[in-house]
C-alpha cells in the first residue's frame, strides 16, 4: 500500500533527537496509552438558515489517539471543526473538553483551554518569518505583564528565552529549522503547511485539530506527513484529523468518524470502517483519488 519500502530511511527532517522532543513537550508523558474521553462531542446541531449542516452528532475523542473525521464533499467536517472550536455558535449541543463544557466560550479561550487547530486555507503571518510566528503562539501563554516586559525585567527575559528556545524545536520538530529566518509568505507551500502545525503546537493543545493537513501534497510529501503525525501523537498528542485522502487517513488513524449529510454515519476502526457498506456507498461517485 505504502508508496515507500519498509526499510527505507526515516527522512532527516524527522530523525528528531530527545532533546528536541523534550523542548516540544516538556510536561507530557512522551509514552501514552489510548485512554479515557479527553473530548466528547454531544448531539452537536449547526444550522445556517434553513441548511442543517450538522444534525445531532455525537462522538467521543480517547486521550492520546489518532482520530480520523472524514465524509464526502459537504458531509459537514469543517462545521464540525467550526464549532468545537468556536468559530461557529452550535445551533444546539455541547462540546466538552476534559469534563467542561466549552458553549459559550470565545475562540481564543477555547486554544488557551487546550484545543489548536489548523485550517484548511492555510492562515499565517505573511510578514513575520517561520520563528516569529511560531513565537507569537508561545507568547499567547506568557505570565508576564505588558509594564514587565517594557521594563524587560528578569522573568519577561527568561519567557522570552525560552520562547525563541521552544519555537526553534518545534520548527525542527516539523522539519522546517533550516528556514526560520524566512518570511513565511516566502516558504514553500509544503514548510508553510508544516509552520501552520508549529504554530498550532506552540499553544501547549490537548487535542490538535488538523484540518486537511495533506491537501495539495505529493505521494511523498504525504508519506512524511503520516511520519509527522505519528510523531506528534507519539509526544503525548491527542489529534483529530479531517483529511480527504485515504491512503493517508486509514494508515494514520486509531479510530474514524464518518459523516455524510451532516449526521454521523459510522464510528469505527479503520478496517471496519474501509469494508462498511454504508461508507462505501457514501463514497461513491467521489473522485476516485479520494476513496484510493
Ligand atoms: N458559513 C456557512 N454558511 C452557509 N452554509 C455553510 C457554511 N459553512 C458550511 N456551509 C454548508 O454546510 C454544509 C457542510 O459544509 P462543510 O464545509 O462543513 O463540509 P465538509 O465536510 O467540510 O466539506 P469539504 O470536504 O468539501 O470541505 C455544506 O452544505 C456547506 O455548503
Amino acid at each position: 500500500m505504502s508508496a515507500v519500502p519498509a526499510d527505507a530511511p526515516v527522512p532527516p527532517a524527522f530523525d528528531v533527537s530527545n532533546d528536541v522532543v523534550e523542548a516540544v513537550a516538556p510536561e507530557r508523558e512522551i509514552a501514552v496509552e489510548v485512554g479515557d474521553n479527553i473530548m466528547e462531542i454531544k448531539n452537536l446541531t449547526v444550522k445556517f438558515g434553513g441548511l442543517v449542516a450538522l444534525d445531532d452528532v455525537s462522538f467521543n475523542i480517547k486521550r492520546g489517539e489518532i482520530l480520523g473525521l472524514i465524509g464526502p464533499n459537504g458531509a459537514g467536517k469543517t462545521t464540525c471543526f467550526n464549532a468545537m472550536t468556536g468559530v461557529y455558535k452550535p445551533t444546539s449541543g455541547d462540546v466538552v473538553l476534559e469534563g467542561v463544557s466549552l458553549k459559550g466560550v470565545k475562540q481564543h479561550r477555547i486554544t488557551r483551554r487546550g484545543l489548536a487547530r489548523t485550517f484548511q486555507n492555510i492562515r499565517l503571518f505573511g510578514e513575520m518569518t517561520a520563528l516569529e510566528n511560531v513565537v507569537v503562539g508561545l507568547d499567547a501563554r506568557h505570565k508576564t505583564s505588558v509594564v514587565g516586559a517594557l521594563l524587560r525585567l528578569p522573568r519577561h527575559t527568561r519567557e522570552e528565552k525560552t520562547s525563541v528556545e521552544r519555537g526553534m524545536a518545534l520548527l525542527e520538530f516539523v522539519g522546517i529549522a533550516d528556514q526560520a529566518g524566512v518570511l513565511s509568505r516566502h516558504l514553500p507551500y509544503g514548510s508553510q503547511r508544516r509552520l501552520e502545525i508549529a504554530r498550532a503546537l506552540a499553544t501547549d493543545p490537548k487535542v490538535l485539530c488538523l484540518d486537511e493537513p495533506a491537501a495539495g501534497f505529493n505521494p511523498a510529501e504525504k508519506e512524511d506527513l503520516m511520519v509527522l503525525i505519528r510523531q506528534i501523537r507519539a509526544d503525548g498528542y491527542t489529534v483529530l484529523l479531517i483529511e480527504h485522502d485515504m491512503r493517508l487517513v486509514m494508515g494514520v488513524t486509531d479510530r474514524i468518524v464518518v459523516l455524510e449529510f451532516g449526521r454521523k454515519l459510522a464510528d469505527g476502526i479503520p478496517v471496519d470502517i474501509r469494508n462498511d457498506p454504508r461508507v462505501v456507498a457514501a463514497y461513491l461517485g467521489e473522485p476516485e483519488d479520494d476513496v484510493a
